[in-house]
């Protein structure tokens, strides 16, 4: 089913009013926003509040990457927050993600989507090697999605270019949420395996999750409004 909603504009500032303030120049009804480490560990649970009482779906994205119980209760705390998405690293391991699927399960009520990391989109091949990895990432990410599917969770987070190979292996459903996404004329900045919107669309991308190339712009929302324009006209 065609996701009606596919950008994720990553709110990453260093405190809350910053946050709200790109907010509020956005419309929830036409994207949704990802608060992640540096924003959450300045504004904590509020800055969560804050985005639903403005009617945003919100990813938590924590990246929670510890021992099973840690990870499951973690998991629990985020969805009792009524976050629509939360991740956790796939390289923890069958287990912890199971864990955290569980627990997720006996939230009542929870809608709350759990996905995993596969390779950060900022790595390259070297950076594998470098933590003893002597493998292509496009080998490691598909082989962390067969293991995130079998354990039960919604989706990864992979690069745009590995859209293509994963779709061939996973469920229809399986959610594919990519960042790592430079229109055409953007910085790169630490980014490596990175896609333009427009070709992540086509490549079967669900969920598009952008932060610089929109917060760092002169006028967000016309950089936003570009980005959009591009994603509807790869439909
Ligand atoms: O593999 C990953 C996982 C998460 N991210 C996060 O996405 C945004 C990307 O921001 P840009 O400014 O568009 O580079 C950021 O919040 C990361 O923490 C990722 O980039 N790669």
């Amino acid at each position: 089913m065609r996701e009606e909603k596919p950008v994720i504009v990553a709110l990453d500032y260093p405190e809350q009013a910053a946050a709200l303030s790109m907010a509020d120049q956005l419309d929830p009804e036409k994207c949704r926003v990802k608060v992640g480490k540096e924003l959450f560990t300045r504004a904590g649970p509020a800055v969560v509040d804050a985005l639903h009482r403005r009617g945003f779906e919100v990813f938590l994205d924590l990246k929670f990457h510890d021992i099973p119980n840690t990870t499951a209760k973690a998991v629990r705390a985020a969805a009792e927050l009524g976050v629509w998405m939360v991740n956790v690293h796939a390289s923890g391991g069958r287990r912890m993600m199971e864990a955290a699927r569980n627990e997720l399960d006996q939230v009542n009520g929870s809608r709350t989507l759990l996905i995993a990391v596969t390779v950060l989109t900022s790595m390259e091949r070297q950076d594998l090697a470098d933590i003893g990895l002597d493998i292509e990432p496009l080998e490691h990410v598909k082989r962390l999605a067969l293991l995130t599917q079998n354990s039960g969770l919604d989706g990864v987070v992979c690069s745009a270019q590995e859209v293509t190979p994963l779709r061939e292996l996973v469920e229809p459903d399986f959610q594919l949420v990519t960042p790592g996404i430079r229109p055409a004329d953007a910085d790169v900045g630490d980014q490596k395996r990175i896609m333009t919107p427009g070709k992540a669309i086509i490549a079967g991308s669900t969920h598009l999750v952008i932060g610089r190339p929109i917060t760092k712009a002169s006028v967000p929302v016309e950089a936003l409004e570009r980005i959009q324009q591009e994603v509807l006209a790869a439909r």
